[in-house]
């Protein structure tokens, strides 16, 4: 029996690492966002440690709104970004996030495969239907409305693929004696007729050593979770407890048997971000240097949650429990992270850590923290693991130039040592890392728009 092991990814698309001052911290290059030597020693650390995948979020859009003290947290493009650390690494993953609703499905298909080409089967494609404002101004446009969005993303991914597929699989014969390059009729228009996008195709570029890419999504909300159950091999998820986890994923595989799928061909990752330190006061010391410039900004907001009036005075202070009282109710009409901010902040406030302590250890981050030593952190990965509400985790690294080096050197053999973690790749593709199956073109038991092409006709009736 093959006991169940965690898929694990971590996101890279960001400035130093997944913390707000981590562009100042000691020994960090505030330039090495565009220092691609950097990014490739990263994308090299994380390889070391066996993970399946790197993460590249992408709007685009600069999310942060101050951009005079904080430095853009996104991909500087996905696209090439994507394409030098494939040149740099021999068996890691690659997601791009890029946009169904303000990209050509064409140049999707494109670009897409031609990195999965180069890569030799390691890309996939986070189809993002692009619900965020500042993305929309970006093309000159207003948020378009959910129908539209994920009508759109739909007949996307399923023109992508149908592109990916008219290069027939066996075409390429390339034979240099007889000059036939392509078997007739193998690379074939695909003539896609959508309400949203169309495209005559073919696509020129022949199947990667995994077919084509993988399709991810992540996203929180029924549309996203429908995508993603229709659609893909792997959900990157924003969860704030293993129950949430759990509902999310449950949610998910509910789509896929819908539409049709075994719900196991989609795994569930959820959000993680460890700051690891020596001892639990250097890891918290750590953190706590990491989000400094934010507290005066926090320190009200957690006065709120706890109800007692809070200021940068207060910082040191242990609060009392009879300052704090009992925990209030948080509102219902929250996304689930932020009503777990109440429930986190009053848990640690009642284990008598100071504000700070309390501020460091991820009360407002986006993501479950875990702020100590190594063992801490895998503890924490063993019981949401454990729990069967995820399949993984992707994680957001505080600092990248030591935080990286820290998880794989001192977590992922403590993950491996308990029989979490693989101790090496299984083969050398993402659809193998993943343990996805095996597709080319459209997924037919899905499509709703897409029709069997001439090309994949024609192979499925050659004896
Ligand atoms: C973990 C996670 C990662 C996401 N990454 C991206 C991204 O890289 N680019 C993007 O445009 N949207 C991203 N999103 C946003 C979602 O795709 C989606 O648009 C959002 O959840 C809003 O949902 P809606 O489209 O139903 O309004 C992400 C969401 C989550 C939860």
């Amino acid at each position: 029996m093959t006991v169940k092991q965690m898929i694990l990814g971590m996101e890279l698309g960001n400035l130093s690492g997944t913390q707000p001052d981590s562009w100042r911290a000691p020994g960090v290059d505030p330039v090495e966002y565009l220092d691609y030597d950097t990014r490739i020693r990263y994308a090299q650390a994380a390889e070391r440690g066996k993970l399946q995948f790197l993460f590249f979020p992408n709007g685009p859009y600069h999310e942060v709104k101050d951009f005079e003290h904080y430095g853009p947290d996104m991909t500087p493009d996905v696209m090439i970004h994507m394409a030098i650390l494939a040149r740099a690494t021999d068996r890691i993953g690659f997601v791009a996030s890029a946009s169904t609703t303000y990209n050509h499905p064409y140049s999707l298909a494109q670009q897409l495969k031609t990195v999965d080409y180069i890569s030799h089967g390691r890309a996939a494609w986070n189809a993002v239907a692009s619900g965020y404002p500042d993305v929309a101004a970006n093309y000159g446009s207003e948020v378009l409305s959910g129908e539209d969005r994920y009508g759109r993303a739909r007949e996307s991914i399923e023109l992508v693929q149908s592109l990916w597929a008219s290069w027939g699989r066996e075409a390429w014969v390339h034979d240099q004696e007889t000059g036939e390059y392509t078997r007739p009729g193998e690379v074939a228009p695909v003539s896609f007729e959508g309400k949203y996008v169309n495209s005559r195709g073919p696509l020129y570029i022949p199947p990667s050593e995994q077919g084509q890419p993988v399709i991810v999504q992540s996203g929180l909300g029924d549309n996203s979770f429908a995508l993603a159950g229709r659609y893909a091999d792997l959900a990157v998820g924003l969860a704030s407890s293993i129950e949430e986890a759990g509902a999310c994923r449950e949610t998910i595989r509910r789509y896929a048997a819908e539409a049709g799928r075994d719900p196991d061909e989609v795994k569930y990752v959820a959000g993680f971000s460890p700051t690891i330190g020596p001892t639990k006061r250097e890891a918290l010391d750590r953190r706590a240097s990491l989000v400094a410039s934010r507290l005066p900004q926090w320190l009200p907001q957690l006065g709120e949650l706890l109800g007692v009036p809070l200021s940068m005075a207060d910082l040191d202070r242990v609060l009392q429990p009879s300052e704090f009282g009992a925990l209030r109710a948080p509102n219902p009409d929250a996304p689930g992270w932020i009503q777990a901010r109440s429930i986190r902040a009053h848990a640690l406030a009642s284990e008598g850590w100071s504000v700070r302590d309390i501020l460091a250890q991820g009360v407002f981050a986006e993501h479950p923290t875990k702020v100590g030593t190594a063992t801490e952190a895998a503890d924490h990965m063993q019981e949401w693991f454990e729990s069967g509400a995820i399949d993984g985790f992707w994680l957001c690294i505080d600092v990248y130039r030591d935080g990286i080096d820290a998880f794989v050197d001192q977590v992922i053999p403590i993950l491996q040592d308990r029989g979490l973690f693989h101790r090496d790749y299984e083969g050398t593709t993402l659809r193998e890392h993943l343990g996805a199956r095996d597709q080319y073109g459209p997924d037919y038991r899905v499509a709703q728009t897409a029709k069997p092409q001439p090309v994949l006709t024609h192979l499925a009736g050659r004896p």
